[in-house]
This record gives C-alpha cells, sequence and structure tokens, in this order.
C-alpha cells in the first residue's frame, strides 16, 4: 500500500437519459488521491457529483470511464479486495425495523464474508455506545441511535477507508459531537482514512486535513484546509466610531461600507494593503474610535468564491 488509500484518475460518469431528461454527465474527468490516514472533506453544493463519486468508490454505481483505486487495489481488477477495504455509511436511515442491532452487524459482516470466528460484533457495539440496546428491536431505537448503528454496520469489515455520507446532518448538537468523537479514534488508535461529505462549512474546518470541492462534476480545488482558507486573501476591519462620523477616504484597493449597526468596515487585501494605513486614513478623518475589530475569512468564504465564480462560467 503507498501513500494514498484512494487514487482516482480520469473519472467520468453519464448518468442515461431517461423519459425527457436529457444524459448527465455528472463527474467529468476526475483525478483525485485521498491520502492514506487523514481526514479528507468533499465539498460541493447541491447536485456537484458528491454523492455518485462516493457511491462509485462504494461499488453502488458503475463509473462510465476512469480508473479507481482502493488501498491499493484496482476496482476492475481486483474488485473484492477493492469493496472489502472500504465501508460507506449513507446517508439514509435504511435500517431493518425487525433486526436488533447484534443481528443487524451480524448480517452485514455475513454479507462481506467475515468468518463468524473473526468478527467484531461486540467491540463494534462498544464503539457505537449502542451496548446496552445490542438486543432491541432497531424499530426502538432512536434516531440518533440509528444513525449509530449506520456507522457500526460500515465498520463490521474493518475496513481501512470509511466514507461518511453527510454523518451529521439533521444530527442535534450532542449526537454530532458523539459521532466526530468515535471517527476521530478511528482515525487515530486504527488509521481509518475517512473520507466525508458535510453541508456544514464549519464542521469541515475543524475536522478534516485535507479538502477537495467538487462543482458541475468538477475538481476545482484540493488542498489542506490551512492551505484553502489561506487563499483568502482579504482582511476586514471592523470600527465602531464614537458618536456620529461619516465613511471616511481611503487608500485605492480598500472596498468601504457601513453596517446597520453604525460601524465602518473596511475590506483589503493583506499582501497589498498594511491595515497601519486603514487606521491613519480613519485617524486623519478625525474619527474617535470607539471598538475595533478584525475578520479573517473562513472555508465558507472560499466555498463561496469558488462555486459562484465556477457557476456563472457553467
Ligand atoms: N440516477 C441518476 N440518474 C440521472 N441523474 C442523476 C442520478 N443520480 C444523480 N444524478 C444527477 O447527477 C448530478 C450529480 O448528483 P449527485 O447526487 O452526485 O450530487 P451531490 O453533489 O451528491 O448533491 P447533494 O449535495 O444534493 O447530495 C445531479 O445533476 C443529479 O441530478
Amino acid at each position: 500500500m503507498g501513500e494514498n488509500a484512494i487514487e482516482i484518475e480520469g473519472l467520468t460518469k453519464t448518468y442515461a437519459a431517461s423519459g425527457s431528461q436529457p444524459p448527465k454527465e455528472a463527474l467529468k474527468a476526475v483525478d483525485l488521491n485521498i491520502p492514506a490516514g487523514s481526514i479528507f472533506g468533499l465539498l460541493g453544493p447541491n447536485g456537484a457529483g458528491k454523492s455518485t463519486l462516493i457511491n462509485i468508490l462504494a461499488g453502488l454505481v458503475l463509473k462510465t470511464s476512469g480508473r479507481v483505486q482502493i488501498w491499493g487495489f484496482d476496482q476492475d481488477v481486483n474488485p473484492r479486495q477493492s469493496r472489502a477495504s472500504i465501508g460507506v455509511m449513507p446517508q439514509e436511515l435504511n435500517i431493518d425495523p425487525f433486526f436488533t442491532p447484534r443481528a443487524a452487524l451480524e448480517v452485514q459482516a455475513g454479507l462481506y464474508g467475515v468468518p463468524k470466528s473473526q468478527r467484531v460484533t461486540d467491540k463494534v457495539l462498544k464503539a457505537i455506545g449502542l451496548e446496552d440496546k445490542a438486543d432491541a428491536y432497531a424499530r426502538n431505537l432512536s434516531g440518533g441511535m440509528r444513525r449509530r448503528l449506520l456507522l457500526g454496520k460500515a465498520l463490521v469489515h474493518r475496513p481501512q477507508v470509511l466514507v461518511l455520507d453527510e454523518p451529521t446532518a439533521g444530527v442535534d448538537i450532542e449526537l454530532r459531537q458523539m459521532l466526530w468523537a468515535n471517527i476521530r479514534r478511528l482515525n487515530e488508535e486504527q488509521g481509518t482514512t475517512i473520507i466525508l461529505t458535510t453541508h456544514y462549512l464549519e464542521e469541515a474546518e475543524q475536522m478534516c486535513d485535507e479538502i477537495a470541492i467538487i462543482n458541475h462534476g468538477e475538481l476545482i480545488a484540493r488542498d489542506s484546509t490551512a492551505a484553502l482558507v489561506g487563499r483568502m486573501d482579504a482582511k476586514t476591519l471592523v470600527i465602531h466610531p464614537d458618536g456620529d462620523a461619516t465613511l471616511p477616504e481611503m487608500p485605492a484597493g480598500v472596498e468601504s461600507c457601513q453596517r446597520r449597526d453604525g460601524a465602518f468596515c473596511f475590506t483589503y487585501r493583506r499582501g497589498e494593503i498594511a491595515t497601519g494605513a486603514v487606521l491613519e486614513a480613519v485617524r486623519k478623518a478625525g474619527i474617535v474610535i470607539r471598538d475595533v475589530a478584525t475578520e479573517e475569512p473562513d472555508l465558507e468564504d472560499v466555498f463561496v468564491a469558488l462555486t459562484s465564480d465556477k457557476g456563472k462560467a457553467a
């Protein structure tokens, strides 16, 4: 096994036309490597192609062309080994209501061909905090418990790569933290590579080492989380004037505005304009500063900037 858990080359998926719907090119020649041992975020607006990509990795959707390698196994050459290397926690709560969590995990292990002697059902039940519900009918489990059971089902064959499709969508804060603690532990203690999609950019920023952004089936960015956020060179200085004041003249390259609460905000490129020059212009205008704050961009700003530009071009 090399240093990449996943290697994707020229991956294309075109869904066939159906009825009045024309064919849909959901993925357009995507190249993407995901380092082993990382927590990797796959982001993109609705309909960008994230689920298509994940479902191809999981073996649930057939690719049109390109090469996919999972844990060193080519999907076309070694389909069984590549499938055994990956576990997927789906978005939908598709759980058989008549199974107990223990039975559901046993059945799943059977589907993956894990021999009885090598099953880790009790360990998985403990990891997902469902030991005391192991023999309860799934229909009696809360939504949060069902979601944890889905995570457990993705783990029965001890995959090296775990894919989570919107794992915390519609989940309350407490459960979200518990899911994340579980996932971090898997990553740290067992070195499991985690790939996740999420709509919560703050969550991606906190959890992911690296991030890829997909838009209209194309990869438009792929970098470490810190480098992505660092790409946005903008900085905003927010000044609350003491008493009445009008927006002062600013050096070229500074965008000024006044907020509803009366604060002035000045946005500029850190690399081009020094904060001192902005403060100096404020002082020159005779404005007395009551309070001052700065705002730095976050992943959400990067995401919006990247996906809205591409959206216009498409
Ligand atoms: N089975 C299908 N048949 C035809 N078109 C499909 C099919 N599945 C997805 N698509 C289309 O392919 C494109 C990519 O869809 P996909 O579900 O991969 O996006 P996504 O990024 O996961 O979106 P979301 O964030 O909404 O889940 C969309 O235009 C979608 O309508």
